[in-house]
């Protein structure tokens, strides 16, 4: 039997086990390629949760496994508090699911491709069809577009009427495969400001990217991984206030300045254009600053920036980001 305890769906659904929760997942392909290794990830709920690493880190293998497309080697992975694949008839319709991109009939306009999908939910009525289809369109901006024929959409309006598909049930949970590979950066705005709307719903959404500077904008939690493993997780404030940021100074003065903070003992000093970085110095800033301006450095700036998800994931690699998996 694959039905949980009451006692255990509460705990899932009140966020205590987790809405997605792994433990040791591992899947070794048949080649021998070791894709996902001993994953422990826990999704909280409510939470925007990004899914992060480099292209072939092992993020869509992980996916398939939690939506119960491939069998782990190893490990279990719960989600809303169901094992999967097990559950997966009982968890899927709670789940929307948008998986290497929307699979569209061009010939048919916007609307009638949500008419199919939905025609295709034994679960789903036939007489509120046309409103949930109306309601799903609106949701995410398409209604003016709804007559159009999916071949002429946009990549970011086909990415949106995915959306939609995933959106004709009320979801607990949304799971997005890098939600805007491949668009434009008006494309890759209107869908992180929808991702936002459906998060500020209650929804929890789970969505996997490459691009460090979109986690930060959309997420509330992330997950690092790399080469199949995992990294780091918990919630973005938290992941880059582990690392410290870096002090800067801009300055004409340039070299002068990079001189006087290797002097005053500073580590990592970098010069770019009108700027000086390096690590901050454990003693009073303003000492720094001090000896800067006594040396007769025109300092224009001086600070500590905050550090960045990007910082916090080269300091637990020892990489920069854009590394090939
Ligand atoms: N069906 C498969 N058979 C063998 N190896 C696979 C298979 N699917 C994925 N892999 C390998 O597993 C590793 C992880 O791939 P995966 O697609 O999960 O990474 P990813 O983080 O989603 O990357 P991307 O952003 O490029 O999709 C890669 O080295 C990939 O080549």
């Amino acid at each position: 039997m694959d039905e949980p305890s009451a006692a255990e769906t509460e705990e899932a659904d009140a966020g205590g086990g987790g809405i997605i929760a792994t433990r040791g997942l591992t899947k070794r392909f048949r080649g021998g390629q070791l894709a996902v290794d001993g994953l422990d990830l826990t999704v909280p709920a409510g939470s925007v949760f990004g899914f992060l690493g480099p292209n072939g880190s092992g993020k869509t293998t992980t996916i398939r496994m939690l939506m119960g497309l491939i069998e782990p080697t190893s490990g279990t992975a719960r989600v809303l508090g169901r094992p999967m694949p097990r559950s997966a008839r009982t968890v899927l319709p709670q789940v929307g699911a948008l998986i290497e991109g929307p699979a569209l009939y061009g010939f048919l306009s916007g609307r009638d491709n949500l008419l199919r999908y939905d025609a295709a939910d034994p679960t789903a009525d036939p007489r509120t069809r046309r409103t949930r289809v109306a309601a799903a369109l609106d949701r995410v901006g398409l209604t003016a577009a709804s007559g159009k024929k999916a071949k002429a959409y946009s990549l970011g309006m086909k990415q949106r009427l995915g959306l939609a598909s995933a959106l004709l049930q009320p979801r607990k949970l949304l799971v997005l495969d890098e939600p805007t590979n491949g668009l434009d950066p008006q494309g890759m705005r209107e869908i992180r400001s929808l991702i936002r709307e459906l998060a500020s719903d209650g929804t929890t959404v789970f969505l996997s990217s490459h691009l460090l500077d979109e986690i930060e904008q959309v997420c509330t939690h992330a997950a690092v991984m790399a080469q199949g493993r995992l990294i780091t997780q918990g919630s973005v404030t938290e992941l880059a206030a582990g690392t410290r940021g870096r002090l800067f100074v801009t300055t004409p003065d340039t070299g002068d300045a990079a001189r006087v903070l290797k002097e005053q003992g500073l580590a990592d000093v970098v010069v770019a254009e009108e700027r000086v970085t390096a690590e901050p110095p454990d003693r009073e800033l303003a000492e720094v600053n001090k000896a800067l301006v006594t040396a007769g450095i025109r300092v224009r700036g001086f600070g500590v920036e905050r550090a960045s998800l990007e910082d916090a994931f080269v300091a637990l690699t020892g990489e920069g980001f854009d590394v090939a998996g």
